[in-house]
């Protein structure tokens, strides 16, 4: 909807209405052509500005109907009836104009915009293009290098480089509705033809060829397989290249191919994804809108390693007081020098000033006596978390949050050491803590409600995406990796090299494969857990580490490879070969293929071809396979939280939508047939055998993702 006044006589006032970001609604666009047309007919109405309700211009078009069938007026002959209008239209920009609520403000004469206002075409982020005229007008209002930069990546500009890229007109702290109106009334009757962007002609370049040619091999470099950024630049090639109507053609073709597109569907549901984990829920009923977060102003980090400094840099910025605890003196020095540098480095990246006097650094537990929350990133060893713990327990005030920084460790045994379990939650940081996005917030059978509340509010509040999950052996995401990394290394021992495997999977979309991942994680991380789990310990008998562990399948190679000290990028060697320790281009290693022709020969390995779709095909839908079965037990409460978890946490390509997603487009009848397929060809895997979930929707017709949560509930009664 759309409200037409007039003010101060002359001047027509449109107001968007369709909260809470004025979306271009079907409505929305009917009530835009609807007062455009009054404001036109009305002869005492001599301009006209354009805002939205709320303070919020406009967040583009309503992303939610993109699935359904389009109805009400398009944009484009909306957009150019308003450039074209002969009296001036000025966009009053507050809060936000994105997509195409930007791409009205373009056809709009002036544009003025509040200092906090952010502006930007983020529709390369959903899998699309800016198709209301946007990729054509933009380069020929700010040229094409900023234009170019703008459209392929979908960054949000602040309205000052706003204004100095020249998007908008004028920059004001004030009522921008009001400055509005007085700049309209003060351009009332002047000429438009120099306001009009369609008439520009797009600013020459040096040479237009080389830097499209840059532009391309950039976005396809940094894509991986995305096909929205490679029609983004065509698109921009086209305004530099063409006349503007024919420019507008090719944008309407490139969009008319990515609107329909698979990438274009993940993309989309992955942004509505990002916002439904917010609504997290528990086993017990508890959820996120009747529960209120306990109040968290200081909070200390105990344990100053990688993990923790992370975690003190993002709270720091967050704006909460931090306790930083290291009991060892030397690591404690090291870790405030770390810690400041990275403050600095982060407020220089957002024109800030680094906020450092939040931060109280101390080698005992006594200042952490009067803070409201603790998160515990010591070491990840039980018997030391259970010793801090139990420190902290003694030392803090009543009523003290107690969380730990763990990337598996069993939630209810650590709470169990504290006289308060309802006050113990798992945080699952990725490294860098300070940088990724992810938090995975794990509640343990006592957690209370508040307590989860409170520690995805902190999640929030540090800029991260939180996904709350139940407690189990690697949580959500660490858990369904490991039929990944199962069936990588069952592929070495089958033929496969690391390379050939990697290729695959970083053709598909990841950033990395498993083991040029595991190379830079640190090989011997995983191998000191499989120790701990009695795995990788040689039989007395043979000397050999078994390839058979209660049961199941099991692949020693990776045990093997640490044992000769390879431990990935830190050692120089460890899949792949490195130039020197901590060296970052991977080669593939001759020793390696020695190493393993020896390995299958000693176990009477036949090695065989493997081709790409069968790596896939193992690979991704043993983690699928784990991924429903965590649904099945409710350790993750919908398949979003696993997207979302996988997406922001271990690079599976955004433009897949992530695990669960990818398996409703690829089909659950085919995932099931081809695990079926798998585990046939190896029974002692029993990660390959389809979960009862995975059956009981494929014997119910394989119904879309947003159906799986009935199923789900019914499924859970059932058992
Ligand atoms: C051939 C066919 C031609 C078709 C032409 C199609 C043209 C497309 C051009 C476009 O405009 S595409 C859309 C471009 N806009 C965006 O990408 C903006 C997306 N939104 C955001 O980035 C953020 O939501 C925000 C606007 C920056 C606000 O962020 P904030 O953190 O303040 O709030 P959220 O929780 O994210 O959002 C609140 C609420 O609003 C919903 N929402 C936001 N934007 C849209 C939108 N464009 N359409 C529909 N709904 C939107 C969001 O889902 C939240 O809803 P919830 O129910 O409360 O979770």
């Amino acid at each position: 909807m759309a409200q037409f006044s007039r003010v101060s006589g002359s001047v027509g006032l449109i107001t968007l209405q369709n909260p809470p970001v004025n979306a271009l609604s079907a409505a929305v666009r009917q009530g835009i052509v609807d007062t455009v047309n009054k404001a036109l007919q009305e002869p005492e109405v001599k301009s006209v500005v354009i805002c939205g309700q709320n303070k919020v211009f406009c967040g583009g078009a309503d992303i939610k109907s993109f699935r359904g069938v389009m109805t009400g007026p398009p944009l484009i002959p909306m957009i150019h009836a308003i450039e074209a209008s002969t009296k001036p239209v000025v966009a009053a920009i507050e809060g936000i104009a994105l997509g195409g609520g930007l791409e009205l403000a373009l056809a709009c004469h002036y544009r003025i915009s509040h200092t906090k206002a952010r502006l930007g075409l983020p529709e390369v982020t959903l899998g699309l293009l800016p198709a209301a005229a946007g990729s054509q007008r933009l380069p020929r209002l700010i040229g094409i290098t900023a234009a170019l930069d703008l459209i392929t990546t979908g960054r949000h500009v602040t309205a000052a480089e706003a204004l100095q890229l020249g998007i908008v007109d004028h920059v004001t702290d004030q009522n921008t509705v009001d400055v509005a109106l007085k700049f309209a009334s003060s351009v009332a009757g002047k000429p438009l033809d120099a306001r009009r962007i369609s008439l520009y002609p797009c600013p020459p370049s040096d040479d237009t060829d080389a830097l499209f040619e840059e532009a391309m091999q950039r976005v396809r470099r940094s894509a991986r397989g995305a096909i929205a950024p490679v029609a983004c630049v065509q698109a921009v090639r086209a305004a530099a290249t063409l006349p503007y109507a024919q420019g507008l053609e090719r944008e309407k073709e490139l969009m008319a191919t990515l609107f329909t597109s698979g990438q274009a569907r993940a993309l989309q549901y992955s942004f509505f994804a990002q916002r439904a984990v917010g609504r997290w829920s528990m086993p017990s009923g508890a959820q996120w809108d009747t529960v209120e977060p306990l109040p968290v102003q200081k909070t200390a980090v105990i344990g100053l390693g990688t993990m923790g400094r992370g975690i003190v840099v993002a709270l720091t910025q967050a704006g909460f007081s931090v306790v930083a605890v290291e009991t060892h003196e030397k690591q404690l020095t090291q870790a405030k020098q770390a810690i400041e540098e990275m403050l600095i480095r982060g407020a220089k990246r957002r024109g800030v000033t680094p906020e450092h006097d939040t931060i109280t650094y101390s080698h005992s537990m006594e200042p952490v006596a009067n803070v409201d929350l603790v998160i515990e990133a010591v070491f990840e060893d039980m018997v030391l978390k259970e010793k801090v713990f139990q420190q902290l327990s003694a030392v803090c005030k009543p009523g003290t949050l107690l969380c730990t920084n763990t990337s598996g460790l069993d939630i209810d045994h650590l709470a169990s050491k504290t006289p308060n379990p309802e006050l113990v939650v798992g945080m699952h940081f990725f490294a860098p803590a300070h940088v990724m996005k992810l938090l995975e917030v794990v509640y343990g059978r006592q957690s209370s409600p508040r307590a989860v509340a409170t520690a995805m509010q902190l999640g929030k509040k540090m800029g991260k995406v939180s996904v709350a999950v139940g407690n189990c052996l690697g949580f959500v995401g660490n858990r369904m990796l490991k039929p990944y990394m199962n069936q990588a290394f069952f592929l070495l021992e089958e033929g496969a090299s690391p390379e050939l495997v990697d290729q695959a999977l970083e053709e598909f979309g990841f950033i990395m494969g498993p083991f040029r991942m595991s190379d830079l994680s640190g090989i011997d991380v995983g191998w000191r857990i499989r120790k701990e789990e009695g795995l990788a310990v040689p039989d007395q008998r043979t000397g050999q580490i078994p390839r058979m562990q209660k049961g199941c399948r099991y692949s020693p190679v990776g045990d093997l490879i640490c044992e000769q000290g390879r431990f990935g990028q830190k050692t120089g060697q460890g899949w792949y070969r490195y130039d020197k320790p901590g060296g970052r281009v991977a080669r593939p290693d001759p020793w390696m293929q020695t190493f393993l022709n020896q390995y299958r020969a000693t176990h009477g390995l036949v090695p065989r071809r493997i081709d790409p779709k069968e790596v896939l095909e193992r690979c991704l839908y043993a983690l699928i396979n784990e991924g429903f079965q965590t649904l099945e037990e409710g350790i993750a409460a919908a398949p979003e939280d696993i997207d979302v978890i996988y997406v922001f946490g271990y690079s599976w390509p955004q433009h897949r939508g992530g695990p669960m997603f990818y398996a409703d487009m690829v089909g659950l009848e085919k995932i099931m047939d081809r695990l079926e397929h798998y585990h046939q060809a190896h029974p002692d895997v029993p990660s390959l055998q389809p979960c009862n979930l995975l059956r009981k929707l494929v014997a119910i017709g394989s119904p879309p993702i947003h159906k799986w949560s009935q199923v789900m509930k019914t499924l859970r009664s059932q058992l």
